[in-house]
């Protein structure tokens, strides 16, 4: 990833630098202009011209290091932005495209974390890690160069003996910070999630008055993660006034050795305050060593983070995009199936023929693999080879994507974004705006948008949180209307509705599309007793089926669940 971006910008980064290094000459001149002021003003009558001059030329150095700071700010840190910009698209379009495994696995504040702090950290190691190797480098050399040329090589040897010591405070340090960082990375992480849950579930800590106990994970955590960041800023603490004592010890130096040259004439006043002055400016260079090896061990380790997600590959293999009249005729032959990562088996033995234009119903006790057989047709898992066929083809042979097109899949709890009621309709094809009202009706919602304030254009809250429960549903099932495809799959995403609603959606979209095919997993069996078939689920296996006059005479399972949920209503009444 650095690799191929640093090869397609090295431009940048080479004019970046070019102006980097003379900024680092012009800063070289500034102590040796006041140097020379110095000594001019130490004269018995000093000449203002020339110490006019020499200020002008002071003013006219401090330009051009305005002029060239601006210059590699543009060109390194643009660059540091560009790879930061270009990272998130990468692994923002990496992971939408990852399958349902992937989201099942992760969480989503460690992905947060991972978008935000990492690309952080590899975008400041793409920019001022640069610019802090290059001034280490250069300004060290054109600095001791400087000050052994304008002064006296001798001073310059004995005043910068002790500055290697800050390199390996700096060092020393670096290794504490690196390994305090990481463990700040992990905590920044953990907090996120927590954060993230409790934003999301909000209702359920609401609802269950769980402030306490939320409380308290949430305290525990920020407490974990202030503690390990104070930890961070005790080593920078101890390792920032420990370097500067190792930099007041060679200005000591310099007073020690540099004074009585300065008494003998061996050197002049204005060159001993340039000597002071460019050992100040070797202090930042040798600091920056131990700052230089921390951020490039953050940064592996921010790489690796990255890199762990681009490597996640999908589960289902996919085959290349070759589109056919799609039918929707599925067979399903001896199916058995495990999640990816996971030893229980959660369907076994499958048998099941799907006929375009049906209305099929999946009904059975709860965790019995009706979702599962669901997100199995649109391809969400993988699953063996001859085991399921879409119009005569292994759906392993057909690309998802295009089943998807082909198939809406309505799950039990449906996110819907944060924009207009209009907008959310028309989520998978913007001309369908025009027909928005029409697939509202279609799913009965149409008469509560039209109570809502503003109709159509209301904003709803997010995760749906402005609609009611049904009325979120109802508009869930009008976007996949939207759709337009030739099946639907309603996985219990009307429970939120009474029966009668439940049965008249279903009655009319029968109605209003003969040829589509209906899959509806329900666990009210009145409001799907009119299936052509209805497959009755336990515990993996498909225990009965048929139509519900052959279900009801069989007096199995069905007949038990349909006689309890009559009884239940009944009571009711
Ligand atoms: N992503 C997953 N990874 C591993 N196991 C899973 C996953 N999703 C569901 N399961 C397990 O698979 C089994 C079947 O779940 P499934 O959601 O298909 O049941 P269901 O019949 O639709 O239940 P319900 O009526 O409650 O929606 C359950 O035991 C569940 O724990």
């Amino acid at each position: 990833m650095i690799k191929e971006f640093i090869k397609k910008y090295w431009w940048r980064y080479l004019i970046g630098i070019l102006f980097l290094i003379t900024v680092d000459i012009i800063q070289l001149f500034i102590p040796r202009q006041i140097g020379s002021i110095v000594d001019l003003l130490n004269t018995q009558s000093p000449n203002l011209n020339q110490i006019k001059t020499l200020i002008f030329g002071i003013i006219m150095l401090a330009v051009g290091l305005g002029i060239g700071r601006v210059f590699w700010r543009i060109s390194i840190i643009g660059a540091a932005r560009l790879f930061e910009y270009q990272t998130w698209k990468k692994l923002f379009n990496h992971i939408i495209g990852l399958d349902q495994d992937f989201f099942d696995k992760w969480r989503t504040g460690d992905l947060m974390t991972r978008f935000t702090s990492d690309v952080l950290v590899l975008m400041r190691m793409m920019g001022i890690l640069v610019i802090m190797l290059v001034d280490t480098i250069v300004l060290t050399t054109l600095t001791l160069f400087a000050m052994g040329n304008f002064v006296n090589w001798r001073l310059t040897f004995i005043s910068v003996l002790p500055l290697p010591l800050i390199a390996i405070i700096s060092l020393f340090f670096g290794r504490f910070i690196h390994r305090r960082f990481r463990e700040l990375q992990e905590k920044t992480s953990e907090l996120s999630n927590i954060t993230e849950e409790n934003v999301s579930g909000v209702d359920v800590v609401k609802l269950y008055s769980n402030y306490d106990t939320m409380q308290g994970i949430f305290d525990n955590k920020s407490q974990e993660f202030y503690n390990s960041y104070i930890r961070l800023v005790k080593v920078w603490g101890l390792m920032f006034p420990l370097a500067m004592l190792v930099g007041q010890l060679a200005i000591i130096f310099v007073f020690n050795f540099g004074g009585p040259m300065v008494i003998n004439n061996q050197i002049t006043l204005g060159d001993f305050i340039m000597t002071n002055q460019y050992i100040g400016m070797l202090i930042w260079p040798m600091m920056a060593v131990g700052n230089l090896i921390n951020l490039i061990q953050r940064g592996r380790a921010s790489l690796r983070r990255v890199n762990e997600v681009l490597e996640q590959k999908n589960s289902v293999k996919e085959p290349p995009r070759k589109d056919f009249e799609f039918q929707g005729h599925y067979q399903i032959n001896h199916l058995t199936f495990k999640y990816p990562g996971s030893q229980r088996v959660v369907l076994n033995d499958i048998n099941m023929n799907i006929n375009p234009g049906e209305m099929i119903a999946f009904v059975g006790r709860i965790g019995s693999g009706k979702s599962t057989l669901a997100k199995l047709l649109v391809k969400l898992y993988p699953v063996d080879r001859e085991q399921i066929f879409l119009d005569g083809k292994d759906i392993n042979d057909v690309n998802g994507e295009f089943i998807r097109d082909n198939v809406s899949y309505v799950p039990q709890d449906s996110f819907l974004f944060s924009m207009t009621i209009r907008e959310n309709i028309a989520f998978s094809d913007e001309k369908m705006e025009d027909k928005v009202e029409e697939f509202a009706k279609l799913s009965h919602v149409h008469d509560d948008i039209m109570s809502f304030e503003n109709k159509y254009d209301t904003i709803v809250g997010e995760r749906g949180a402005t609609l009611s429960g049904g009325q979120r549903q109802r508009v869930t099932i009008a976007r996949a209307l939207a759709k337009r495809s030739k099946m639907i799959i309603l996985d219990d995403c009307l429970s939120a509705v009474d029966t009668e609603t439940e049965e008249e959606i279903i009655k009319t979209l029968r109605q209003q599309a003969e040829d589509k095919t209906i899959l509806v997993i329900s666990h009210r069996l009145k409001a799907v007793k009119n299936a052509d078939q209805i497959y009755v689920f336990d515990d993996g296996q498909i225990a009965e089926h048929g139509n519900h006059n052959q279900l009801i005479s069989r007096e199995g399972i069905y007949y038990s669940m349909y006689m309890k949920q009559l009884i239940e209503k009944n009571l009711e009444e």
